[in-house]
């Protein structure tokens, strides 16, 4: 692929694929990687033609966690004052499209967190989830202590973290960490799937129902409901509104133009 060497990109219909794409490392996530995905995302992100983003690893691995080797030496004065992560290691939380994560193999440390900063989690049946930080002398951190108690609750996010332990495929659809568990040779043809089936609807619509459903980790119930009556009534002043609602009334199916 044009520019990348740790990635794959492709674009399948209406949804953008990206597949992480360092195997001898079992995808795990080192600098060069993150740049590498926190461009080709912003890039899918601005592209009219996509709708929907698909990010996948191998059969074995999603995401092994950030590179153990490249972390191994660096001090607290460097990771505090680059602020480690946080500079630039967020991108995905900044794309506007849906960014379904297609999980097959081991989502470990880092690549959980990456996993579940995505907005669905389609899982194949061999996926084995874990925040294993601590056997390494560290916790989660790019947000696995906040969002795994918010995915599983206090007592499942606890016991991952503080016994390092993984969790399978069917154990993590149990727990709501993962929306489905599919054969593993199907995984990415469901969620390429599932992204053209949001990729069919207005994006505006697709964008707002992200940023609402979102903002219910950060907000009171009344601040979310208030954020979603914003959202609600501003599509009214889309074309696709109309649209939508016109060709509901005159039994036909809509032509969405994104506007
Ligand atoms: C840009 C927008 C997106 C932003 C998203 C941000 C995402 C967050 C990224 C930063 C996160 C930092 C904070 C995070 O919480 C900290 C961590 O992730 S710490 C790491 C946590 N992971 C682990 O501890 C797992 C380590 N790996 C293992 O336990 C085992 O490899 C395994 C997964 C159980 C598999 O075991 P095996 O099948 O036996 O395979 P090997 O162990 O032989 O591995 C094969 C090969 O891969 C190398 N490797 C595996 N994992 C890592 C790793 N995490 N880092 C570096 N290298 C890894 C392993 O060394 C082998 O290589 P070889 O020795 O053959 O050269």
């Amino acid at each position: 692929m044009a520019g990348y060497g740790m990635i794959k990109v492709e674009t399948r219909g209406k949804v953008g694929l990206i597949t992480l794409d360092r195997p001898a490392a079992l995808n795990a996530l080192c600098d060069q990687l993150m740049t590498e995905l926190g461009q080709a995302l912003r890039a899918f992100d601005t592209e009219a033609a996509v709708g929907a983003i698909v990010l996948t690893g191998s059969e074995k691995a999603f995401a092994a966690g950030a590179d153990i080797k490249e972390m191994k030496d660096r001090t607290y004065p460097a990771v505090h004052f680059e602020d480690f992560i946080g500079n630039k290691w967020e991108t995905v939380l900044t794309i506007k499209k849906p960014v379904i994560a297609a999980v097959a193999g081991f989502a470990l440390g880092g690549g959980c967190e990456l996993a579940m900063m995505c907005d669905i989690i389609i899982a194949a049946e061999t996926a084995k989830f874990g925040q294993p930080e601590i056997r390494l002398g560290i916790i989660p951190g790019a947000g696995g202590s906040q969002r795994l108690i918010r995915a599983v609750g206090k007592s499942k996010a606890m016991d991952m973290i503080l016994t390092g332990r993984m969790m399978d495929a069917a154990e993590a659809e149990r727990s709501n960490l993962v929306t489905r568990v599919v054969p593993a040779e199907s995984l990415v043809e469901e969620a390429l799937k599932m992204g053209e089936a949001i990729a069919a609807f207005s994006q505006p619509s697709v964008a707002m129902a992200k940023e609402a459903v979102n903002a219910a980790h950060e907000l009171s119930l009344k601040e979310g409901v208030r954020l979603e009556r914003r959202l609600f009534h501003s599509l009214f002043a889309t074309e696709d509104q109309k649209e939508g609602m016109s060709a509901f009334a005159e039994k036909r199916k809509p032509a969405f133009r994104n506007a």
